[in-house]
């Protein structure tokens, strides 16, 4: 995909090595790079875009993403990333405590600077904690009550198994298309004949017989 319109921009956030551009791979090329280039070599630089189209009930929906740099050096420029954005999908690793005290950081961000921007939490590398629970470093209970703060969801992805990834991309897409405001158009004869219905109504309304 390149350069064309896109219907929602989304971009992430989190800390650094939370697994962002991962999960951004897992969704566009449907790969894990893993440990097989080194984080070194991986790590984003001010931001990274890409695109994928998803389709809801026949309806195609591009989705415009940005991978924002999560190293607090960038973290003025993640915030340019952030402006206008429809939907934020705020990241943390699960066996990551400090990731989770930085998630906190960006959703206090966007709920003060982007209130039209719905927020959606990801806890990522759910593969470790699943192997190894002790691993787990982020309850499952804090991630419920800050998903209530949010008026959102929480995931918990892993984009070495893909787990739940094209989930919450498919969400963002139904949000989208639940809160988008339909053309009055030919193209959209469900809703001119509900208004043509509505006005003959009005009309009779003061009809003698
Ligand atoms: N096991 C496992 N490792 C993961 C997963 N997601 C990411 N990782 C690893 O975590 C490290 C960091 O992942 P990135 O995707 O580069 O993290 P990032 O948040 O984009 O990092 P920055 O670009 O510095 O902000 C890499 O070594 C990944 O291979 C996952 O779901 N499972």
């Amino acid at each position: 995909m390149s350069g064309g319109k896109v219907d929602i921009k989304v971009v992430l956030l989190g800390k650094a090595y939370a697994g962002k551009t991962s999960l951004v791979e897992r969704f566009i090329h449907n790969r894990f790079v893993g440990d097989t280039v080194p984080y070194q070599n991986v790590i984003t630089i001010g931001a990274a875009f890409g695109a994928k189209t998803v389709t809801i009930d026949n309806k195609n929906v591009i989705i415009g993403i940005w991978d924002t740099a999560g190293s607090e050096r960038y973290e003025a420029m993640s915030r340019i990333y952030y402006r206008g954005a429809r939907a934020a999908i705020v990241c943390y690793d699960l066996t990551d405590k400090s990731s989770f005290d930085r998630a906190r950081f960006w959703i206090g961000e966007l709920q003060k600077h982007e209130e039209n921007c719905q927020i959606y939490l990801c806890g990522t590398k759910y593969d470790l904690v699943e192997a190894e629970p002790a691993l787990r470093k982020i309850d499952e209970r804090e991630t419920r009550a800050l998903a209530i703060d949010v008026r959102g969801e929480v995931y918990e992805t892993s984009s070495k198994t893909g787990k739940d990834i094209e989930r919450i991309f498919r969400k963002i897409a139904t949000d989208y298309l639940a809160t988008k405001k339909e053309p009055m158009t030919e193209e959209n004869p469900d809703l001119v004949r509900l208004r043509k219905a509505s006005k003959s109504k009005k009309l009779c309304a003061g009809c003698k017989s």
